[in-house]
């Protein structure tokens, strides 16, 4: 155990010249003025001679003992010199024209003939070659000496040996594994000088810088740790609102969902989208405990069985951003009626379309509702668009688009959340074929963006053209022209097709998509801070499972004993730290980089020192962390057999 354990006071360590020990030094050169060109410690009482100048001795010894510039030049011993030999050339040989080395004729002689004088004419020019990632002596300079690294054939062997994830462990305890791995992240073939290679700086916090903003350094630790606040709010919001029950509700329990709690706003029976009155819950599933959206059609008699299963069959393929995804369709007496009721995924606090751009402000109901940006509507306009493409494809109608029928979730991000409901409910009596049902399709898509964009509920779109027109004052005629396209009767019979419409809509279709890329290169940088603090989470954790416990495993005060004890002080060091005036210290960046610290195990040295202040403990946190994993793999041990006299 490389683990020191020094007394409280004892813990100054000398530094500075090396003590004598009882030789005479006074000719020996302080090997602080060698190295530094002076000593701290000359008057404080160092032994060493600290004139240079004083005789020629000490010089002279070192040079005995020490390799330097006076030392005799390097002479590889298969080069030597062959001792003279008596010339044994044939006649044949006499007569033949003397050696010169190819290309080295030149240089070798200007080295013999002239004193050796700096003359750039003689330095080779760098011309650069045909450059070739895989070769290994490109640019015209060869790397036999290992002294000149070409930095693009570094990093092109530095991308084949990358290490592969079997190899790549950043928790890995020993990191002198990782430090061998990490060679094979530098080129093999002696560019480097060979020396210790260090692994990269794993422990510490390393935030994508793309998305940062411009903070001061104090708000910095928090922010670049944490997701952004209102990011956060709103995940905790939905998640409160996934969890959110209502004891009192009077809904019934059905077969395999409980915990009914209403999402309706209004206690209106609306029978326009599907004929029947329909009211929506959010439910827990008893099997899978997961949410859904239950949406309950009021009073609707099933006559064909086979109306569910035919329709859920196809419904379920179809997995689109676009769609609520339904789940299963089943009828249920026990709201005192006979109801059918539709599962689809729970989308927490999304509104309908109508409820979040057509009803009139707050408070104010002879107002009229805000007129929507263009790019918000295109952005529907394009969602919608790739729903239904996928909706034709599988030989389906989506039949349910209107603004009370379209839930927006996030910052412009909606969905369809009611199709396959008029496929089960008028399974037996549709009149329409799927062709005919598509078309539909693409004129309701129509009037639900030229609602938005009009600000008029569907119901009170009576005189279109005149509608159309109106558009021309706040958008463009691209707008215009897709909507009028959309509603327009299909041109000499032939019918219109979804495919057509999003060839025609391309460009807008390539924003959309370049901002959900954004949105999604935003999420991704924000995920991996989120993987920062999964990591301290975890170590923090293990660490609570062990400081404080009680016996174990027949152990009187199991963590107070052995490595235990310097893992609480080390719980101390890091949480429990005052300053010098006994104020608490409550840096989160000092937690932080503590905990990544010990998980990744690194050779820093940290000084633990007990509360009385009588006892320190110098020791890496490399040699922390093998104490914490043997602590917690004996609890791990414990858990799993059951500590000895523990009920099992
Ligand atoms: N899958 C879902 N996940 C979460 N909430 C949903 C889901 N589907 C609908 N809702 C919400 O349920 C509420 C009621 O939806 P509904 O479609 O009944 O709207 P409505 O305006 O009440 O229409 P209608 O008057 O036709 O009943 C809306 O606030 C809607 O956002």
């Amino acid at each position: 155990m490389a683990t020191t354990r020094y007394p409280a006071n004892d813990l100054r360590r000398q530094v500075g010249s090396p003590r004598s020990k009882g030789r005479e030094n006074k000719d020996t050169l302080c090997r602080n003025i060698l190295i530094y060109g002076n000593c701290r410690y000359e008057d404080q009482g160092c032994t060493f001679n600290h004139d240079q100048n004083k005789g020629s001795s000490p010089q002279a010894d070192l040079s005995k003992k020490t390799f330097n510039v006076d030392s005799p030049s390097f002479t590889p011993a298969n080069q030597q010199p062959a001792p003279a030999k008596k010339s044994t050339l044939s006649s044949q040989a006499a007569s033949a024209a003397p050696f010169t080395p190819r290309g080295a004729a030149a240089a070798n002689l200007a080295q013999t003939t002239e004193p050796s004088v700096f003359n750039p004419a003689t330095i080779r020019e760098f011309t650069p070659q045909n450059y070739d990632i895989s070769n290994t002596a490109s640019n015209g300079v060869t790397q036999e000496n290992g002294m000149y690294a070409d930095p693009f054939t570094t990093l092109g062997s530095m991308g084949t040996a990358l290490p592969t994830a079997g190899q790549f462990n950043l928790y890995a305890t020993e990191h002198n594994a990782l430090t061998t791995t990490g060679a094979q992240f530098y080129p093999q073939h002696g560019a480097f000088p060979t020396g210790p290679l260090q692994p990269p700086n794993y422990h510490l916090y390393q935030p994508f810088d793309t998305y940062r903003q411009e903070l001061q350094p104090w708000q910095r630790a928090t922010y670049d740790f944490f997701m952004p606040a209102k990011m956060r709010e709103e995940l905790q919001k939905k998640m409160f609102a996934t969890q959110q029950v209502m004891p009192n509700s009077g809904l019934p329990q059905l077969e395999r969902w409980h915990s009914l709690f209403p999402l309706d706003t209004s206690n209106r029976k609306n029978t326009s989208s599907f004929g029947y009155p329909s009211w929506v819950y959010k439910a827990q599933n008893s099997r899978t405990g997961r949410h859904y959206a239950l949406r309950r059609l009021e009073g609707y008699r099933l006559t064909n069985e086979k109306a569910i299963l035919t329709v859920m069959k196809e419904w379920k393929k179809i997995k689109n951003a676009g769609v609520v995804t339904v789940h299963e369709a089943f009828t249920t007496r026990e709201f005192g009626d006979s109801s059918l009721i539709f599962a689809y995924d729970y989308h927490p606090l999304s509104k309908t379309l109508q409820e979040h751009h057509l009803q009139p402000a707050h408070g104010n109901r002879y107002r009229a509702p805000n007129a929507i940006p263009e790019n918000v509507l295109w952005a529907y306009l394009c969602q919608i668009a790739n729903a239904l493409k996928t909706i034709h494809a599988n030989k389906l109608a989506a039949r349910c688009i209107e603004p009370s029928k379209v839930i927006l979730s996030d910052n412009n991000r909606i969905r369809l959340s009611a199709c396959s409901i008029l496929d089960v409910v008028q399974f037996e009596n549709n009149t329409k074929s799927v062709q005919e049902l598509q078309q539909e399709d693409l004129v309701k898509l129509g009037r639900l963006i030229l609602s938005l964009a009009t600000c008029a509920p569907p119901a009170h779109l009576n005189n279109i053209p005149v509608a159309l027109d109106s558009l021309a004052a706040k958008y463009s005629t691209n707008l215009k022209d897709a909507v009028a396209w959309l509603i327009a009767p299909p041109n000499s019979g032939e019918p219109k097709g979804i495919e057509n419409f999003i060839g025609g809509i391309a460009t807008h279709m390539t924003t959309v998509f370049d901002l959900a890329l954004q949105d999604n290169d935003e999420k991704q940088f924000h995920l991996a801070r989120e993987l920062e603090n999964g990591r301290v989470a975890r170590s923090m954790m293990k660490l609570m499972t062990i400081v404080e416990r009680g016996d174990l495993g027949g152990v009187q005060g199991w963590s107070e004993t052995g490595d235990r004890y310097q893992l609480k002080l080390f719980r101390d060091y890091v949480f429990h730290r005052v300053e010098a005036d006994g104020k608490p210290n409550l840096s989160i960046g000092h937690m932080l980089s503590c905990l990544n610290k010990l998980d990744a195990g690194i050779d820093e040295m940290v000084v633990l020192t007990s509360r009385d202040n009588e006892t320190v403990f110098v020791l890496t946190y490399r040699e922390l962390k093998q104490m914490f994993d043997r602590a917690f793999n004996e609890l791990v041990k414990h858990s799993k057999t059951g500590a000895p006299g523990a009920n099992n």
